[in-house]
Parts: C-alpha cells; structure tokens; sequence
C-alpha cells in the first residue's frame, strides 16, 4: 500500500510498537577481555575476599599500636608480593603499600612520621617513630574490605564498561555469559547512489552516506554487522539483499531510500508480502515515511530434533526490518529514536530508551505547523547567572543551523535532538525544551569562560 494510505502514528507509539516486537537475544559466553560493551547475563560472585590479606595503604612501618612513639630495630621487610614473617614485640617491619601486614602488627605508620637512626651495633636497621599511628588499625585494608567473599560485583543487567572488565579480572572471572549482539544488515536503495569512493557525480548520481552512517551507527550501538550495498530501484534487486539477510541470519535488516510516494519507492510493498507492516508513517520531522516490520523468517542454523542427530527442522524466527527515509538526517534521526532503543533491548538493556534533559535554546526556532520537529542541537553546560557557579548552570541547546533532512551537515557535532512541538508559531530563544540525547555528552563542547573584567574579579 502507498505511504498515503497508511495511518500516521507518533514517535512515542511508533517507538512502542516497534519495541514490543522486538526481543531480547539469547546469551553466549565469551572472554571477559570480548565482553565491553555488552549486558551481562547472569550474576558475577567474588570467589574471594579483595584484598585477600590486611594490606597496608601506605609506604612506612608495621607497628603494634599500644607500643607509640620510640626507638624500633627494623626487624625485616615487606614488599608488596611477598609473605611476611610474625613481628615480634618491641620492633617494626618497613612496608611498602599494597603488601600484606604481619601478623603481630596493628597498625601502619607513614615514612613521613618516621626518621631514620644509624644503624645498631649488629648492623640491624633502627627508626624513630616521631608520631604514633591514631588508632588501631590504622593504614590497613582489613581483608575483604574491598570486596567481600561471595559478594555479588556484577548484576544480570549490566553494562561493561571498562569499569566492569576491571572487576572482571579482579575476581578472575576469565569467561562470563553476555546477552548476545544483534546481527544488523544494512542496504541503501536508489538508482542514484554510487559507492563512497566514487571520484566523479555524473549523470545525476551521488554518493551513498547512509549505508556507511548507518553501519557506523549500528556498530557503536554494540551491534555486529553485514553490508548488504547498494540495491537498484527494482524489486529483484530489492528482493536479492532481503534473502541475503534472512541467511545470513541478521536479527535486523535496516534500508534506507525507497520508502515515500514515488513510483520507485518499492520498499514497503516489498516487505508486506513478506510479512507485517506495523506502521508506514509517522508524524515528526524529519522522518516521516518511517516504516517497521516484521518478518517470520526461516532459521540460518538447523535445529536437532530432540534426540535424533540425523533428522533437522527448519524452525522460523522473527527478523525485524526498519525502512528507513532517504534522505540521509531522516535516516539517522529516525535511527537514533526508533531503531536503537530496539537494538538495545535485543542487546539486553533494561532502560532501552533515549535519555532526556532539559535545555534551553540560544536561538529563535520557527516550528512546524503540522509535525512535531526532532531539532539538531548541540548542548553545552552554562553556567549559573554570575558565569562562575556551575551547580546553578543549565544545558544550552545551540542549533545545529538549517534543518533540512538533505543537510547532513546539521547532524555535524549534534548531540541532542530538541523536541519541538507542533504549532504555527516561532519558539523564542531563551525557551526552557525536552531534549533526547544521542551521543556521549562527556564529549560535549566547553563553553569559553567570559574573560574577567578588571576591577570586578572576586578576591
Ligand atoms: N509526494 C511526496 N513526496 C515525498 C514525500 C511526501 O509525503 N509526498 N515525503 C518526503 C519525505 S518527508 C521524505 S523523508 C522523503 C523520503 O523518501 P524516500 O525514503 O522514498 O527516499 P528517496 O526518495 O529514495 O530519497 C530521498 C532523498 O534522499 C537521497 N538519498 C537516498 N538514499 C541516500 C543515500 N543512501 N545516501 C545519500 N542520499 C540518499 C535521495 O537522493 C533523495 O534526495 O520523501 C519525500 N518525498
Ligand atoms: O520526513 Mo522528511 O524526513 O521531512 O524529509
């Protein structure tokens, strides 16, 4: 059926339906050093405690307590890596940090509290202990006081980080069970495109930048991928890549092109005799010809029925496919909003959503009348009125300029889309907007610090 024909449904809904589709993958087990970036998928325990001795926090001296200040022989010495011997009363043993405390001993005085005396008449080493540790145990990580035996370091559900395969390696967790990557295939569409390196646009042709985008795009979602190419505006050609996705068994096939009025835009019939179209047309700027389905699709690996190691059966899954607009801001921002939160819950994330924070604009922003706008901003943290006070600033969403779905040039430094609502009105600078992030704001801009004017620099 023609984009016209279908019935418009809202970002939020189209965001709904599309994850109410989609499941979250299988589990596989991998090296912990493969895992960054995926969701765990069962509990990780401590085996044992961290650290595994009292270990002392400074470089200085291991002392008994009650013995204070004075004269000491420096009985032997402790390197981090070695086992110590028992400290006998009345003497002190160096220590490096990190190496295990003696038994014997209580507390760790710092090199700084300490002086060194000429050695004794039997050679033996002797400090002065100038002050004496405050309490008991003082400078000592007692056992476990790091992480607990058995205490639970990570939880099914969450992220790696590198945060997280450091804990790994601290609990020698060498292997561990993580929510599968989904497989994305990726195809472009239209008879104009050429491939990126092409050196000349003749005849009315250009380059193909979403297949490439939205690879990039997919695989910094954590996604494994598979090019497709380009496929010519004919249903064969169309029909050729969807076969080989389906056996190349992707989880999801994301097109771009192909998808709006024109007598060439083939993409959606294509997948309604395939499968399910939930929805063809959505109401926002850019994007509007967004289109989702699914598909039951033949399983790439035969499934043993039970027992018998001779007989397979060919089992069906579910692939999901995003036909994405051409136009190349439409692709992206129709990615960012409605096909990541669905590889995020296929890769296992509890929250699959975009983030929202609130942001107020630099510039005046004329709106749509009739679809709510996805506006490309950049945010950076202003400060609070006086310019110094950070805990009083606020985001600033600067506009990314002209927002044309052609000009991919206002994707450029985007880290946030401003939700703008629909209305026959100009939205004035200085208006307080949702704003979804899409990118990473540790890498957002920082913003000049106005220089001080003479006379009025606080002392
Ligand atoms: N009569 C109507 N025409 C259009 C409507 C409409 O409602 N009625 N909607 C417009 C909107 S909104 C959009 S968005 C586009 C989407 O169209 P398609 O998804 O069918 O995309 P194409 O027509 O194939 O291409 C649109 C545009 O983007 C360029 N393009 C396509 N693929 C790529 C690529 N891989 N890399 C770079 N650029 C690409 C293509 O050359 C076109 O300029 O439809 C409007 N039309
Ligand atoms: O929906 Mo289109 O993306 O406005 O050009």
């Amino acid at each position: 059926m023609p984009e016209a024909l279908y019935k418009f449904v809202s970002i939020p809904e189209a965001q709904a339906i599309s994850l109410r589709e989609t499941a979250c993958l299988g589990s596989d087990t991998v090296a912990f050093t493969e895992a960054l970036g995926q969701v765990v998928a069962e509990d990780v325990l401590a085996p044992e405690p961290l650290p595994p001795f009292p270990a002392s926090i400074k470089d200085g001296y291991a002392v008994r307590f009650a013995e204070g200040t004075g004269d000491f022989s420096v009985a032997f010495e402790v390197l981090a890596g070695t086992l110590p011997a028992k400290l006998e009363p009345g003497s002190i043993a160096y220590i490096t940090t990190g190496a295990a405390v003696p038994s014997g001993a209580d507390a760790v005085v710092q090199i700084e509290n300490t002086e060194q005396l000429p050695p004794a008449a039997d050679g033996k080493r002797r400090v002065r202990i100038k002050q004496a540790a405050s309490c008991a145990g003082e400078d000592i990580r007692p056992t476990g006081s790091d992480i607990k035996a058995g205490a639970q370091v990570l939880r099914r559900g969450d992220l790696i980080d590198p945060a997280e395969i450091g804990l790994l390696a601290t609990v020698g967790a060498s292997s561990l069970k993580v929510v599968k990557q989904p497989l994305v295939a990726v195809m472009s569409t239209g008879d104009e495109l050429l491939e990126p390196g092409a050196s000349q646009l003749d005849g009315g042709k250009i380059r193909d930048a979403n297949r490439p985008m939205l690879l990039a795009a997919a695989c910094s979602a954590g996604c494994k991928v598979m090019d497709l190419g380009i496929a010519t505006d004919r249903v064969g050609q169309l029909e050729q890549r969807l076969q080989s996705a389906i056996k190349g068994g992707a989880d999801v096939l994301i097109t771009s092109g192909g998808v709006s009025m024109g007598d060439k835009d083939l993409v959606k019939p294509l997948l309604e005799h395939h499968g399910r179209v939930h929805f063809g047309k959505v109401r926002m700027k850019p994007g509007k010809p967004l289109t989702f389905a699914t598909l039951d699709v033949p399983c790439s690996e035969s499934i043993p029925d039970s027992g018998t190691e001779a007989n397979f059966s060919q089992g069906t899954r579910r692939m999901l496919v995003f036909g994405l607009p051409g136009n190349p801001v439409s692709s992206i921002v129709t990615f960012k909003l409605v096909v990541l939160p669905c590889l995020r819950k296929m890769a296992g994330w509890q929250e699959p959503g975009l983030r929202r924070v609130h942001a107020r604009t630099q510039q005046d922003i004329k709106l749509d009348a009739v679809r709510p706008e996805y506006h490309r901003a950049t945010l950076s943290w202003a400060r609070g009125p006086d310019g110094a006070d950070d805990l009083q600033g606020e985001f600033a969403g600067a506009s990314t300029g002209g927002q044309l779905s052609s000009r991919l040039l206002s994707m450029r430094s985007a880290n946030a889309l401003l939700e703008l609502p629909a209305a026959k009105s100009v939205l004035p600078a200085g208006s307080t907007v949702s704003a979804l992030l899409i990118e990473d704001l540790g890498k957002m801009p920082i913003p000049e610090v106005p220089p001080e004017t003479p006379g009025l620099s606080s002392s």
